[in-house]
């Protein structure tokens, strides 16, 4: 099954959803930096729409691994020098990976899941896998996981498959002490390491009291119509949760101020998140209105693709098939990267 399905009506929307982003913004930049204690990985996050959020989210800048942007022309090369940085200014061209979360144990099971944090099944973890198969030629600098369990292993899976071979890294901002304590002192080492950002914006919405209870019970009692409403609905939400509007006000909120300036500055960024939370960004990356929204659904672990370019997204596609050749209309940067890592490689 193909990962993102689209009612015919959207279908050719999508190839040509192209918006203009807030792109002139001022953005933090990456940079690694010596300190006496050690390295310290500055990922740049912005903290202006972070007031009043509850968990996790402050002073992302001192933590520790690197974010190394990965040039399209030279997948090995290093960031540190500022030629590499200017090419990555001009180049202008961002990858943006999107994967829903391989199966759970309650999508097995079909019970609403919402932000219950549940793993991933054998089937889940190997969905996953192969979803790091798809992505394994694209760049990624960066990683956006929600805070539930079945989105960071999806994403820590997919990357085992990764040609780069760099090493995902979760940022501990919860405390000083496991900021301190989670130091990494060797800039090699940096350089080979991807920060993973944990964002509890990014989670599924909340699903009120039907989280625990059995989709098809659950329809069998309050009628199918009712309960495709409270899941498929942009405005309704369900009893006590979350409607689509309501997880796009964090979800794309978070995208806006934290994801889209990482883009801006030219890194290549994977999220791994869940089936209502990344329906709500790709409907402001695609422009789809509250009723094409309706029939757009995700599958588990199929990655989508996504260019950044001059504060645009274009869709590039999402693989249907088992290897991601001739699925992702790879843009010519992509292909050179791509040519770039072979040669590197073998
Ligand atoms: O249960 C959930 O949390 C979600 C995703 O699995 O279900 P639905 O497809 O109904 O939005």
């Amino acid at each position: 099954m193909a990962s993102a399905v689209f009612h015919p009506a959207i279908g050719t929307l999508l190839s040509h959803h192209l918006h203009n982003s807030e792109f002139h913004r001022e953005f933090g930049n990456v940079s690694v930096k010596s300190i006496s204690k050690g390295l310290k990985f500055d990922v740049g996050l912005s903290t202006s729409r972070m007031e009043g959020y509850s968990s996790n989210k402050r002073n992302f800048s001192a933590v520790q691994a690197s974010a190394s942007q990965t040039s399209l022309v030279d997948p090995v090369s290093t960031p540190s020098n500022d030629s590499t940085n200017e090419f990555q200014k001009k180049s202008s061209e961002a990858a943006l990976i999107l994967v829903r979360h391989g199966e759970s144990l309650w999508n097995e099971k079909n019970l609403f899941t919402g932000c219950v944090d549940v793993p991933l099944t054998k089937k889940g973890v190997e969905e996953a896998i192969e979803a790091g198969k798809r992505i394994s030629n694209i760049p990624v600098d960066m990683i956006f996981t929600s805070s539930l369990i079945r989105a960071q292993m999806t994403a820590m899976l997919a990357m085992t498959q990764h040609r780069r071979r760099k090493v995902p890294i979760i940022m501990h901002n919860e405390s000083e002490q496991a900021r301190a304590w989670s130091q990494i002192f060797s800039e090699d080492t940096m350089r080979q390491s991807i920060p993973v950002i944990t964002a509890w914006q990014l989670n599924e919405r909340m699903y009120g009291e039907l989280q625990g209870l059995n989709k098809q019970e659950t329809a069998d009692r309050f009628g199918k119509e009712k309960v495709h409403e409270w899941r498929r609905s942009y405005d309704i939400p369900p009893p006590n949760g979350e409607s689509l509007e309501m997880c796009a006000k964090r979800a794309v909120a978070y995208f806006k101020d934290q994801i889209e300036p990482q883009l801006c500055s030219g890194k290549h960024v994977m999220i791994a998140a869940h089936g209502n939370s990344l329906r709500s960004i790709i409907m402001y990356l695609d422009k789809l209105t509250s009723q094409e929204v309706i029939s757009l659904e995700l599958s588990t672990g199929i990655p989508m693709l996504y260019i950044f370019k001059e504060g645009r997204f274009t869709r590039r596609g999402s693989p249907a098939g088992p290897t991601e050749a001739g699925v992702y209309a790879y843009t010519r940067r992509l292909a050179q990267y791509r040519q770039k890592l072979d040669e590197m490689l073998h």
